[in-house]
């Protein structure tokens, strides 16, 4: 589906996108691309530890457990969260691409709500390329990936290069994260961009 607002609607000259020589095979796990990332790293305590893993073509698909700690309501998922592994799912997408790319614009629906221990079933595809702009779309579903749509969203990724992070990020974890032994994470970090 394409979002409502006029941001998210590619513009006519948009192009299919390409999934990269190099990207990661169908069901290869993605890893993190950052173990302090509240999305995704495996260090970090407060964090979803969502873990994505390559589809066909430029697609994702991701699973994040509903702990008591991701509580709005009492006994369900804050909308924040949600909204939160839907991001993070989408923002894996970009691997498939060997782009680096931030979020500009995320619109989320959402349809049901998810209970505590409910696992979502994530699944992401990356809809249209226009120049630095990623159009991508992702629904969670609960228990199964084929259960009920429980949130979904459309959203508008920008690439960037490595120096939106060096400019803008705290100099303590950009030099950590540069010095990250994990390769692949070190390249998903910094060595995408020409
Ligand atoms: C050293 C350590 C490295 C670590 C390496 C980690 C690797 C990978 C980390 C990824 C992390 C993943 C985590 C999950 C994903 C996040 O959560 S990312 C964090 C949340 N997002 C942000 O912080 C982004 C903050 N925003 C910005 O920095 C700037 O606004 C942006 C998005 C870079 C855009 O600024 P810009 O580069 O100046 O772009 P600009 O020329 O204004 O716009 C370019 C085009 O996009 C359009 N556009 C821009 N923003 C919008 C918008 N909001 N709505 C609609 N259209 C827009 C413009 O209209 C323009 O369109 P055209 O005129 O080309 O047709």
């Amino acid at each position: 589906m394409s979002g409502t607002s006029p941001g998210l609607t590619p513009p006519a000259d948009a192009k299919q996108p390409a999934r990269h020589a190099d990207a990661p095979a169908p069901g290869e796990l993605l890893g993190a691309h950052y173990d302090q990332c509240f999305g995704c790293g495996g260090d970090q305590p407060h964090g979803l530890h969502l873990a994505a893993r390559a589809g066909e073509g430029v697609s994702i698909t991701a699973e994040f457990t509903v702990r008591p700690e991701h509580q709005g309501a009492p006994g369900l998922a804050h909308g924040g969260v949600l909204a939160t592994a839907l991001d993070e799912t989408l923002g894996s997408l970009n691997w498939l691409l060997r782009t680096i790319a931030v979020t500009g614009r995320l619109e989320t629906d959402f349809v049901r709500p998810v209970p505590v221990g409910t696992t979502l079933h994530l699944a992401a595809e990356v809809t249209a390329v226009a120049g630095r702009k990623i159009y991508s779309t992702a629904t969670g579903r609960i228990g199964a990936p084929d259960g009920p749509v429980a949130v979904r969203a459309d959203a508008l990724f920008i690439e960037v290069k490595v120096d939106h992070f060096i400019d803008h990020g705290r100099e303590e974890e950009i030099r950590a994260a540069m010095e990250d032994p994990d390769q692949i994470r070190r390249a998903r970090a910094f060595e995408v961009n020409p």
